[in-house]
């Protein structure tokens, strides 16, 4: 059995399409009782997206970014977000694009950039895969002030951080931001041991 046998779209009514898409599907769903429902959903189509965690081993260190964030801001948080640097893949491979992404977001120029998993980070709404990479990075890699792409409206700041200071603001509740937390996590387990 593939996932498709319990599933038929029926109707795709395009509800926003401008700068992303926003589509409301009707199908029609075999439950695990053997019956079909009909259902509808609102599915937010953004692309897929790739993340870094640069981490330095010998000084115990990661880079971090932070910029403002309408969508947490409109929900109440009253802070810029601490990230991962981040973005949109926009036909680029996930490693093309989490290389450029470094360099344009926080500066630097990786060597190796390895990837560590993938995961889909709300979805029951938006189709948004993301892939979580990260790299070993020095001082001697740093190329720019990065800071992102002025005409896309970017303000982003680089931050680097003791893992140990990272880890607390998540604790603190300064950090809240789920790619970053678990990058930061995964550093956690498998890199600084
Ligand atoms: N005009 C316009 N521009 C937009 C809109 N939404 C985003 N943009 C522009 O599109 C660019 C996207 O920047 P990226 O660096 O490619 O993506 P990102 O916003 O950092 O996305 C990453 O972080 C998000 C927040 O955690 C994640 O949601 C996303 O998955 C990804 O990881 C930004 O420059 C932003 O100005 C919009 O609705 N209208
Ligand atoms: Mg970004």
């Amino acid at each position: 059995m593939t996932v498709s046998d319990r599933v038929r779209v029926k109707n795709v009514n395009v509800l926003s399409d401008r700068h992303y898409r926003l589509n409301e599907v009707e199908f029609e769903y075999r439950r695990g009782n053997g019956e079909w429902q009909t259902q509808k959903r609102e599915v937010f189509d953004r692309g897929h997206a790739a993340t870094l965690l640069p981490y330095n081993l010998a000084n115990g260190t990661v880079v971090l970014t932070r910029q403002f964030r309408l969508p947490p801001y409109l929900a109440g948080h009253d802070d810029f977000m601490i990230e991962a640097a981040a973005g949109m893949l926009d036909d680029e491979t996930p490693e093309n694009r989490i290389r450029a992404e470094a360099e344009e977001e926080i500066g630097y120029r990786l060597h190796d950039v390895r990837k560590v998993f993938e995961a889909f980070m709300s979805p029951g709404s938006v189709t948004e895969k993301l892939h979580f990479f990260v790299a070993e990075y020095e001082a001697a890699m740093r190329i720019s002030d990065g800071g992102g792409i002025v005409e896309e409206g970017e303000d982003i700041e680089v931050l680097e951080l003791s893992i140990d200071q990272a880890l607390a603001m998540i604790s603190d509740g300064r950090i809240v931001d789920a790619k970053t937390i678990m990058l930061l996590q995964h550093a956690a387990l498998n890199i600084f041991r």
